[in-house]
């Protein structure tokens, strides 16, 4: 566990595995922090750096004062690299974190060695759904839109076999603080990043949870379609977080990934 301060804002990041391996940088999702990727790790023992951390808003990370736009979260992504002393990550994003992944593509390409882009699309949602959304976390808190939430989260079969499960995942999205929630749905609605992704360089690997409803399988092949060379992957028995419903098959992928783009 560490910290590093942006300004005056601490962030929570997390480094494991060999510093002297190819090092992967996870990016989060709306309303989780980096304990969804914990039961990957093991897939990746010995051969990889993992470099996690909780974006602002969430996890222990403190929310910024004023608005934090996707550009702000790669800066921030960047200074857990710098912290970490890595030049350059393969970068795993999912869902907004896909965003800020893409974006640090784009704009800081040295940085990043491939993409894994899970959940996500070069634009989400649309100004409506977010603002409905901020509205809803403002005026009635979290636990109101909790449920919801979680059915976009978590397929049809993870929802009745896993009750346990479900009730503490639902546990981190209500614990996220509703100004750092209500920011993030605010960078979310600006951020459109459909006329840049073509311009992406690096390797890339587009995947989603058959039962993704917050970011369905057309709408993550439709952002792979626009990245050149991408590949696309649905992954069956999965909603929008395949990190905790499908580990294994998830891990599978991205070391297949990374070994073909060289990272390794
Ligand atoms: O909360 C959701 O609906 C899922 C989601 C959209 C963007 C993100 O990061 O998570």
């Amino acid at each position: 566990m560490a910290f590093l301060l942006r300004g005056e804002r601490v962030l929570h990041w997390r480094s494991d595995g060999p510093t002297d391996r190819p090092a992967v940088v996870f990016a989060n999702s709306l309303g989780t922090d980096f304990r969804i990727w914990d039961a990957m790790l093991p897939a990746f023992a010995g051969r990889y750096r993992l470099i996690r951390y909780d974006k602002a808003g969430h996890g222990l990370s403190d929310t910024a004062a004023g608005p934090h736009a996707l550009e702000d979260h790669v800066e921030d992504l960047l200074a857990v690299l710098d912290a970490a002393e890595v030049q350059a990550a393969a970068v795993v994003g999912l869902s907004f974190g896909g965003l800020i992944a893409q974006g640090g593509a784009l704009w800081a390409p040295g940085r990043v060695a491939a993409l894994v882009l899970c959940d996500t699309a070069a634009r989400i949602g649309s100004a409506t759904l977010w603002e409905a959304r901020i509205a809803a976390v403002q005026t009635s808190g979290l636990a109101a839109i909790a449920d919801s939430i979680l059915e976009r989260w978590f397929s049809a079969a993870f929802r009745r076999d896993r009750a346990v499960e479900l009730a503490g995942w639902r546990n981190m999205l209500v614990r996220t603080p509703a100004d750092g929630y209500a920011a993030t749905c605010a960078a979310i609605r600006e951020a459109d990043l459909t006329g840049a992704v073509a311009a992406i360089r690096v390797p890339t690997l587009c995947l989603v949870g058959d039962e993704d409803g917050a970011t369905p399988p057309d709408v993550v092949r439709a952002t792979a379609a626009l990245i050149p060379g991408a590949r696309f992957e649905i992954i069956p028995g999965a909603g929008h977080l395949p990190c905790i419903e499908q580990p294994a098959l998830l891990a599978d992928l991205i070391l297949h990934h990374l070994g073909e783009a060289g990272h390794v």
